[in-house]
């Protein structure tokens, strides 16, 4: 059975797909995938889902390895192996607000998607706040006035200044990861260390 690789759909397989490319994998079958969510190339099986079901199939054994963003690893702290970072998918995760607004003197309220990353970093600060759970568009929030901030990705920054907000604090740094099914690490360990070796690649992209 060739190994089975999880991955995250959408930005992080194209990135994925360029490095992987530059190992000299084949990646035909990958890029002429159309809508299909299971491929096959000559050495692997490819399955493409959202981040978090990334590591879903990984922890169940469905997958034996998986690419998935560092920020998805610290806010659901699947039990995976996390095998190491790989050279793309590079972001921060940040508190951000409205230019030229303060913060009110009482409770903040926060959007994100990331609610157990709010959590913690401002637990960590001692301060209590009122988190409102999003799926996407966070930036969103402050703007009509749902939130008095929000906790999310920032790469470049144009989200945010688009959208007339700032960074307040900048506080992880992510890129995506290699996971792997705990079990199938010791099992497979044969046929899954040499591919391993070569996707622990430290320069990036
Ligand atoms: N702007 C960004 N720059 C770099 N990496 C990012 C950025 N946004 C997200 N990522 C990384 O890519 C991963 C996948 O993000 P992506 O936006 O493709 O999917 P998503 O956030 O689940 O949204 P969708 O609902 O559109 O699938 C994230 O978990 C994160 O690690
Ligand atoms: O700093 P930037 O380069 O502008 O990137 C940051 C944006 O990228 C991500 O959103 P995504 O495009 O994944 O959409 P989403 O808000 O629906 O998750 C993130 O949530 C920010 O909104």
């Amino acid at each position: 059975m060739k190994p089975v690789i999880a991955l995250t759909k959408g930005r992080l397989e194209n990135q994925f797909l360029t490095f992987f490319q530059s190992l000299d994998f084949e990646i035909k079958p990958l890029t002429e995938k159309g809508r299909k969510l299971r491929v096959e190339t000559d050495q692997f099986e490819f399955i493409f889902a959202k981040g978090v079901d990334v590591t879903t199939y990984v922890q169940h054994g469905i997958a034996d390895l998986g690419v998935v963003g560092g920020d998805i690893l610290a806010e659901f702290q699947p039990d995976v192996y996390d095998l190491f970072p790989l050279p793309f998918g590079q972001c921060r995760m940040a508190v951000a607000k409205e230019k030229g607004k303060q913060w009110p003197e009482e409770k903040k309220t926060i959007a994100s998607k990331y609610t157990n990353i709010t959590k913690a970093f401002f637990k960590e600060k001692g301060e209590s706040v009122d988190i409102i759970k999003l799926e996407g568009s966070v930036e969103l929030a402050p703007i009509l006035d749902l939130a008095d901030g929000i906790v999310d990705i920032v790469e470049t920054g144009t989200t945010l200044k688009e959208n007339g907000l700032i960074v307040d604090e900048e506080f992880l740094h992510f890129s995506a990861r290699l996971i792997a099914n705990r079990s199938a690490l010791k099992i497979k360990r044969k046929t899954l260390r040499p591919i391993i070796d070569l996707l622990n690649q430290k320069e990036e992209l």
